[in-house]
């Protein structure tokens, strides 16, 4: 079977994209094919795979699933590339549309230059705080901030944001020595985060600006997580580091985004997407 795709990314996090308003691939195949396309010795060598799927609430529809097969909730870098395809491939003729992921809707709006879409901005929704819902286990519905954890006898500070997919933020002094490999996996699959866990650490250079790296769950380490750095910034906010309904930018390994957390508490994500080829998978 030959399967036509088309590989973007978002700052260096890309992914293999399937236009299912021009093809059909079977629901049971998908978690395999996101595998074998991931690959990069025997496949193209991506992130993960993302379909663009006609949708009856939205525009335009997006699903993602990560490197290893499992299927997740949202992807902010994979919105942005779903809004430019979506507008240079004529699935939509408005610059304002709205997407639906499987953690619900989002609004895109598009920049567009010679029918070029440069850059993205996504209203994100609001993030949610409460422990059941993001989902971690424990007594109190409270938020998670700035909560210790135990990992073997070490302890860490970490604070848990949902952007519709799961996030533990941890504060580092010197994002160059953020133990990314050490504990990125260890914290992805701790049994307090039943649902596993994204993990982003975050060095606050000051008000306005943040560093960061991700430990993705699902694909290990990754150049940039959209909704990794909306959940970076509620992070910084909630324990007082940067100050609400600004825009803050966050510098990933693969480039910046402006994120700003308004006082509406919704949370908006803007920056890039960019075409990287097209052709057929052979599967
Ligand atoms: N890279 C993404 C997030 C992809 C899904 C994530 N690994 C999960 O399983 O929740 C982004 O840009 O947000």
């Amino acid at each position: 079977m030959k399967i036509p795709f088309i590989k973007m990314h978002g700052l260096g996090n890309n992914y293999i994209y399937l236009d299912l308003f021009k093809q059909e691939v079977e629901e049971e195949l998908l978690s395999d094919l996101a595998i074998k396309v991931s690959d990069v010795n025997t496949g193209i060598g991506s992130d993960g795979l993302i379909l663009i799927h006609p949708s009856d609430k939205a525009e335009v529809g997006m699903r993602i699933f990560n490197k290893d097969g499992s299927e997740g909730m949202s992807c902010g870098n994979g919105l942005r590339c779903t809004a430019k395809y979506a507008y240079e491939y004529g699935i939509v003729k408005e610059p304002i549309f709205h997407i639906e992921t499987k953690a619900g809707l989002v609004e895109a709006e598009v920049d567009v230059q010679d029918n070029v879409v440069n850059e993205i901005k996504i209203d994100m929704g609001p993030p949610i705080l409460s422990r059941h819902e993001i989902p971690m286990i424990g007594d109190s519905s409270e938020k998670v901030v700035n909560e210790t954890f135990l990992v073997g006898e070490n302890e860490h500070k970490i604070t848990a944001v949902s952007m519709g997919n799961p996030h533990v933020v941890l504060f580092v002094e010197d994002i160059n020595h953020a133990p990314l490999y050490e504990l990125g996996p260890v914290i992805e699959k701790d049994e307090r985060f039943p649902e596993g866990v994204n993990v982003e650490f975050i060095e606050v250079v000051n008000d306005n600006e943040i560093n960061f790296r991700v430990w993705e769950r699902g694909s290990g380490v990754t150049q940039a997580c959209g909704t990794g750095a909306c959940a970076a910034v509620v992070a910084a906010t909630l324990n007082n580091k940067v100050t609400k309904n600004q825009e803050i930018t966050v510098h990933l390994q693969g480039g910046d985004l402006k994120i700003k957390w308004d006082d509406r508490n919704h949370v908006w994500m803007t920056g890039g997407a960019e075409v990287i080829a097209t052709g057929s998978f052979h599967y």
